[in-house]
């Protein structure tokens, strides 16, 4: 789908990117991760093709990206940032027309497929289409941002930290309705994070990244379950192992056992079970008219140190 070949990235004598390969399968969500300056966004940059690559090859779809004129990969590839990059002079829909116009929708299929995308990002088309970038929440405006990418039904969506600048509360409920709609949807993405946890949540594979170099790639069980050197390690801390929770739903792991009292939501990660049994103190929380338990957890974790010898 996404295929880089020994790709460099030089800016004036500095070497960002060191000759890296990897390969993005279809409908993946893939991975950059690593500390500040490692070369993550020059990475996603170089394959939407906003800059030139020093030397190396780069194929989309199978062809090498210098095939496709701009205009068709930015048709191609969405892109998503942290500051939305949303028009302030336009409106809500505006803004998600922007594409579909440039390639010349007709009027009645921008303005239904705006309110679709809309609905699918949990924003009413009704409350939010009128509105200016400036009157949105930063979560609003990032779930602006992701419908403006998908608007014009891209195959691939290139994301740079785009939840970095939203609150922690309403970052967590984005990335999993993010997640959830990516799998809906089948799209293939190359998300950037520097963040450990937003890695976990959302990648089907994960490529670390230090000083310009992939240091380890693999899905994220793989990864900290067998890191590959102390920089690993280091970058998942102690906590690699119990991190991994993230990735699983409570839902999934429920007793039929009904418990009284407020339950979680449904949405809730075994990583958040956990934290909250251990804040209140109990081995057994209510969950989806069934519970969770401790020892269902612990069982998780179990089978990871087996894996792990
Ligand atoms: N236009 C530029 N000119 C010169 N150097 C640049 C340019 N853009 C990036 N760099 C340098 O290249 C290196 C990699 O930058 P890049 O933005 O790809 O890192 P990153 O991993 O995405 O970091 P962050 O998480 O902080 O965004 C950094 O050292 C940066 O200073």
């Amino acid at each position: 789908m996404i295929k880089l070949q020994n790709v460099v990235k030089n800016y004036e004598g500095y070497e960002a990117v060191k000759g890296i390969s990897l390969e993005v399968k279809e409908g993946e969500l893939y991975v950059l991760l690593g500390p500040s300056g490692c070369g993550k966004s020059t990475t996603l940059r170089l394959i939407n093709k906003m800059i030139d690559r020093t030397s190396g090859e780069i194929f989309v779809e199978g062809e090498p990206v210098d095939a496709f004129k701009v205009e068709s990969l930015r048709k191609k590839m969405g892109y998503v940032i942290q500051s939305t990059g949303l028009f302030p002079h336009m409106s809500v829909e505006e803004n998600i027309a922007t594409v579909p116009r440039l390639l010349k929708w007709k009027e009645e299929d921008i303005r239904k497929r705006g309110e679709e995308m809309l609905r699918l990002v949990g924003l009413s088309p009704e409350v939010y289409g009128k509105k200016l970038p400036k009157e949105l929440s930063g979560g609003e405006a990032q779930r602006v941002g992701v419908a403006r990418a998908l608007a014009a039904d891209p195959h691939i969506l290139l994301m740079d930290e785009p939840f970095g600048a939203v609150d922690p509360i309403s970052r967590v409920r984005l990335q999993k309705e993010f997640r959830e709609i990516q799998k809906k949807l089948g799209k293939t993405v190359i998300f950037v994070t520097h963040d450990v946890e937003e890695a976990l949540l959302l990648a089907d594979r994960l490529c670390l990244m230090k000083e310009g170099n992939i240091v380890q790639e693999g899905t994220p069980e793989e990864v900290i379950l067998r890191p590959k050197d102390p920089f690993v390690e280091d970058f998942f801390g102690k906590e690699g192992t119990l991190s991994l929770l993230t990735r699983f739903k409570a839902m999934d792991f429920r007793e039929e056992k009904p418990l009284p009292g407020e339950p979680l939501p449904e949405e809730t990660t075994l990583k958040e079970a956990l934290s909250t049994m251990m804040l209140l103190g109990v081995g057994r929380l209510p969950i989806g008219g069934g519970s969770i338990t401790l020892a269902a957890i612990m069982e998780v974790i179990r089978r990871w140190s087996h894996e792990e010898e």
